[in-house]
């Protein structure tokens, strides 16, 4: 049976920047424990969703809701957010900061652990992305690309979050680099129990890492389906896309 619970919860969501209108009344929910994929083209606002969730941007009008709390601008730092972990586009590492500085950046930062714990702790994450623990001296300059992004999630991971978010984990990355990441989130989703969120154009990747699917067009959620739905073509625009068939409608 599935849990039903909400997580969280977009509700008639309204995002304007100046006169061009993003989300018009988006309407969309991630369930407890459960992998929510998003899908849509260039510029949908698909990473806007995102931002309104982590309190990064407002939204003009409606709210989103945490746990049935809405989520307030600005509230990035606060002990509430401690429990959200975020893997941004290309992994955003701090290039000036050791690996395990930037997998305990929050640890050190927000959290004022001590340095020896943090390190700890960052270690154990790099274990759970099976990075051995002699890079946590190193910079990521040094390492490859499919490293950088298992140090990104490893610090996404590291405060053991219940909700990930996910944008575009897969971008830059070859096929078997992007597979190995996909099933590291797959892995790291389920061990924490967490509910995760992802933007991404990898239909590869969607289809490693979701339970379920939604597909944003036109400022509004077009079909929200499990996985299995996309491929039974339940919604014939969103089995294009998934297809990369070109659509006039889409
Ligand atoms: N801070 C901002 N100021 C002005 N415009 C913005 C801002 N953030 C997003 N936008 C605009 O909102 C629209 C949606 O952006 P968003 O990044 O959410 O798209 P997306 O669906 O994630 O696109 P992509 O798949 O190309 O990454 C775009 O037209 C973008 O230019």
């Amino acid at each position: 049976m599935r849990d039903e619970t909400i997580k969280i919860a977009w509700k008639s969501v309204t995002k304007s920047f100046g006169r061009k209108t993003v989300l018009e009344g988006l309407d969309l929910v991630a369930y407890e424990g459960r992998s929510l994929v998003i899908i849509g083209g260039s510029g949908t606002g698909k990473s806007v969703t995102i931002k309104l969730a982590l309190g990064l941007l407002r939204p003009d009008s409606g709210s989103v809701e945490i746990d049935g709390e809405a989520v307030e601008y600005g509230r990035e730092n606060d002990p509430g957010v401690q429990q959200i972990g975020m893997l941004f586009q290309s992994g955003a590492l701090f290039d000036s900061l050791s690996v395990w500085e930037n997998v305990s950046f929050r640890l050190l930062h927000a959290e004022h652990v001590k340095k020896g714990e943090a390190k700890e702790r960052a270690i154990a994450a790099l274990d759970q992305v099976d990075l051995e623990a002699d890079i946590a001296d190193r910079r990521p300059a040094e390492l490859s690309g499919g490293m950088q992004r298992r140090v990104a999630l490893a610090r996404a991971v590291v405060g053991k979050p219940n909700i990930l978010f996910f944008d575009e984990p897969t971008t830059g990355l070859d096929p078997v680099t992007a597979d190995l990441i996909n099933q590291l989130i797959v892995r790291q989703v389920k061990t924490l129990g967490a509910t995760a969120v992802t933007i991404t154009h990898d239909m590869a990747s969607m289809r490693a890492i979701a339970d379920e699917v939604a597909m944003i067009r036109d400022g509004n959620i077009l079909w929200h389906g499990d996985l299995e739905g996309v491929d039974s073509c339940e919604n014939p625009t969103v089995c294009d896309f998934v297809a990369g068939r070109y659509s006039p409608e889409g």
